[in-house]
């Protein structure tokens, strides 16, 4: 829609046909967008290469455990030149691969026009163009800059960042923490413990990503800490609200089911926890959650184990840090 209004012709790729017809012949998308008129520039069809033939920017939304799949999809009819943009946040489940490597390692040509688009930005808010803030990162520059032109509008105000890993590190860990706030809130915890998880879950999430290359400054941004507040907070966050019923008591698997769309934090959560492992970083809030969702464990028992770790300091790099001293 962003792009329909930047007066793009936009051919959307679906593997489903009654959703195609639906978006060519009413201009509406009732699964995903109820109640949305679609513009008449969108149009749809289950054919990649029909999708693809004239595509100056491609854009992909797979969920992260089928953009290998669909990627492999797009190959025959990828053109050097073409951006490639994508809008997922997580890890290859097995391989623990950021997007951009799976992206990469299927059409090497293409790294240099490769971008991530990331931050708080829930569709059913940007389809209203109510104001939203998002960052595009890129290995290069002038990419960063045309794919920034293609989105902006007066609605949607686009960052450009070099830091590929931080934006995609920071998108796919929010997630975990979206899934902890919604627990703790079907758990009847208060504001205190939300914020807590939020500010701690932060700081998890900056650990593991400057351990795998990222800037600190990244998770300070739109894809850190601006989407960790929209996901934790917002009644759109599929992944809060899979939370959430997890804290009430209901079965993962019935969650799931229940919810119809991808609920990115769960598969994210057992990346994470391999990867924190993998990288020797602390993550006390993955692992908990970890526990919870892959080994059944009680999440009132997750919370009293997280509320009686071992006492430490708030950051080891400012408690260790020679040039700040504790008065004796
Ligand atoms: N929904 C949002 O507001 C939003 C915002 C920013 C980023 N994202 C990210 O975008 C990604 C997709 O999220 P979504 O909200 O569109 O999820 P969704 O569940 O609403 O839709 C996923 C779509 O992918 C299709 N799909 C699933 N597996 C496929 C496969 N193997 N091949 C082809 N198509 C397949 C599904 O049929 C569905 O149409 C996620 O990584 C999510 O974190 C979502
Ligand atoms: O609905 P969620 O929890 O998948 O979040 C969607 C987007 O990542 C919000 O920016």
């Amino acid at each position: 829609s962003v792009l329909a209004d930047n007066q793009y012709a936009v051919q959307m790729w679906t593997r489903n046909e009654q959703q195609a017809n639906e978006i060519n012949c009413n201009h509406t998308n009732p699964r995903f967008l109820p109640d949305v008129v679609l513009s008449s520039a969108i149009s749809a069809t289950t054919d990649m290469e029909e999708a693809m033939q004239d595509a100056e920017l491609v854009l992909v939304a797979a969920p992260s455990h089928a953009m290998r799949e669909v990627v492999k999809q797009c190959k025959p009819y990828y053109r050097k030149g073409m951006l490639i943009v994508h809008a997922t946040k997580g890890f290859e489940p097995g391989t623990l691969k950021r997007m951009s490597e799976v992206i990469i390692e299927e059409l090497p040509d293409c790294r240099s026009e490769l971008s991530v688009l990331s931050g708080p930005s829930h569709a059913e808010e940007v389809i209203q163009k109510s104001p939203t803030t998002i960052v595009i990162a890129s290995y290069n520059k002038a990419s960063a800059e045309r794919t920034q032109d293609a989105f902006i509008t007066p609605y949607f105000r686009v960052y450009t960042n070099p830091d590929m890993t931080g934006v995609e590190v920071g998108g796919a860990l929010k997630n975990i923490i979206a899934v902890c706030t919604g627990l703790a809130n079907g758990l009847g915890l208060g504001d205190n413990a939300k914020a807590a998880l939020m500010t701690r879950g932060l700081a998890e999430m900056g650990r593991l990503g400057m351990a795998m290359g990222a800037h600190p400054l990244t998770f300070a941004g739109l894809a850190g800490v601006g989407d960790l507040i929209v996901t934790c907070t917002s009644q759109h966050s599929r992944n809060w609200r899979a939370g959430y019923m997890l804290g009430q008591g209901k079965a993962l698997q019935d969650v799931l089911s229940s919810m119809g769309m991808v609920v990115e934090g769960v598969k994210t959560t057992q990346a994470a926890y391999q990867l924190s492992r993998l990288y020797k970083v602390e993550m006390p809030i993955t692992d908990q959650l970890y526990e919870v969702l892959w080994n059944g464990k009680n999440p009132k028992t997750a919370v009293e184990d997280l509320m009686g770790r071992m006492k430490t300091h708030e950051m080891e790099e400012v408690a260790h840090n020679p040039n700040v001293t504790w008065m004796e």
